[in-house]
């Protein structure tokens, strides 16, 4: 299969702009992911993948098929919802070989009495069931076989949902947040699940969801979504490494990364008017740092940052402490929880060149000024 192309999609409901001249190609065989806040635009962005909308203007092609004159049907896409879409008057059997009768069996032979009359449909259904009970022993649900829905887990509902797409053995896997209505120990244990089936595969799966946990942890490439617009594209360790943009930067990692303002390039009050320049070009506006990066121990060319501790929460391996630097932002620093200092103490913590993140009055990264090379003798 080739990758898919999304060329200049614009999207609107009424007066609002949902999709805003988006362009993304996503590999063919990849795990991408569409990380953003609520109401970005990513389900708009999977339900014109699916064909369940169409874009007011753009293009989505894969190889030389054009797929905005193709139906939903014959995209050879399967979704999978948050709510599960389960029909509750089937079986988990019925639910999960739903596609297989949809393809196998024609309308008269998919009613009900049907089966009792023809042993061909009879045969058909065997050969369904057999296919269907293959991908749920795969999932762990083939003890299930009988039940109907509200007689399953939460768990156990998305496993259904997902064994019904992975049936239709489509080339693209659509998943709409799946994972949002689990709870935290089992949306953990789903996920590399989710992954692992990725991986035996070997088909391309586009995720929605606005957990970043789950887009760093799952992901080959993460799309990082603001309305309407691809902020930055690239692999999570990419993302966290270097944002592109000040709110790519915020969004993902935990505690979020802090920002200090600059002037012209210069280090405010906060700073101590420290000189920076070694750190940051000129057209940094802001220059941010991750809370796991500040270090105890004096380093040389390090940022100094300097002020009173006003918070120190014990996290078991961690403190995570909040300072208040004098006429500036507070900023979250992640320390050893042992020497870690206690609220009200004045503490100085240094935060490596390599660490620091530019970004510009429109929040967009500069790049990073070069290390100095070493003399020649
Ligand atoms: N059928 C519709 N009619 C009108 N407005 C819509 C429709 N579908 C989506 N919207 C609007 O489009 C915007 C984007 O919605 P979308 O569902 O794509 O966002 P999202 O990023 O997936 O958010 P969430 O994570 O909350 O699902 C929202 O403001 C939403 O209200």
């Amino acid at each position: 299969m080739a990758d898919i192309h999304l060329q200049d999609i614009r999207k609107g409901y009424g007066a609002t702009q949902v999709l805003d001249g988006l362009s993304l190609t996503i590999r063919d065989g990849e795990f991408l992911t569409l990380l953003g806040a609520s109401g970005c635009g990513k389900s708009t962005l999977l339900k014109l993948l699916a064909g369940l909308e169409l874009p007011d203007t753009g293009s989505i092609r894969r190889g030389d098929d054009d797929l905005l004159r193709q139906s939903p049907a014959e995209r050879d896409c399967a979704m999978v919802f948050q709510s599960y879409a389960l029909y509750p008057h089937m079986t988990v059997r019925d639910n999960v070989c739903t596609p297989l009768y949809m393809r196998m069996l024609g309308f008269w032979q998919r009613l009900p009495g049907a089966r009792w009359l023809d042993p061909r449909v009879r045969r058909q259904l065997r050969e369904a069931h057999a296919q269907g009970l293959a991908v749920a022993r795969t999932l762990g649900i083939d003890h299930l076989w009988l039940r109907r829905p509200a007689q399953l887990s939460g768990g156990q509902r998305q496993r259904v949902a997902l064994a019904r797409a992975m049936v239709r053995r489509p080339s693209v896997f659509l998943f709409d947040e799946p994972l949002s209505n689990l709870d935290a120990n089992l949306r953990q244990a789903l996920r590399a699940e989710i992954r692992q089936l990725h991986d035996q595969l070997g088909r391309t799966f586009v995720y929605v969801t606005h957990d970043q946990h789950e887009a760093m942890s799952m992901s080959d490439r993460v799309a990082v979504m603001k309305q309407g617009r691809i902020l930055q594209l690239g692999t999570p360790t990419e993302i966290y490494e270097a944002p592109a943009h000040r709110d790519v930067a915020a969004f993902v990692g935990s505690p979020r990364m802090n920002f200090l303002t600059l002037a012209a390039g210069q280090a405010g009050p906060a700073l101590q008017d420290q000189p920076v320049g070694h750190i940051v070009p000129r057209e940094a506006a802001q220059l941010g740092f991750r809370p796991h990066a500040a270090r105890l121990a004096p380093e040389p060319g390090a940022l100094r940052v300097a002020g009173r501790v006003v918070q120190a929460e014990f996290t078991g391996a961690e403190r995570m402490v909040t300072l208040q630097p004098e006429g500036g932002e507070p900023v979250v620093l992640v320390l050893p929880a042992h020497g870690a200092p206690a609220r009200g103490e004045d503490l100085v913590v240094y935060v490596p060149a390599h660490a620091c993140h530019g970004f510009d009055a429109r929040g967009w990264r500069v790049p990073a000024v070069p290390a100095a090379q070493p003399r020649a003798a």
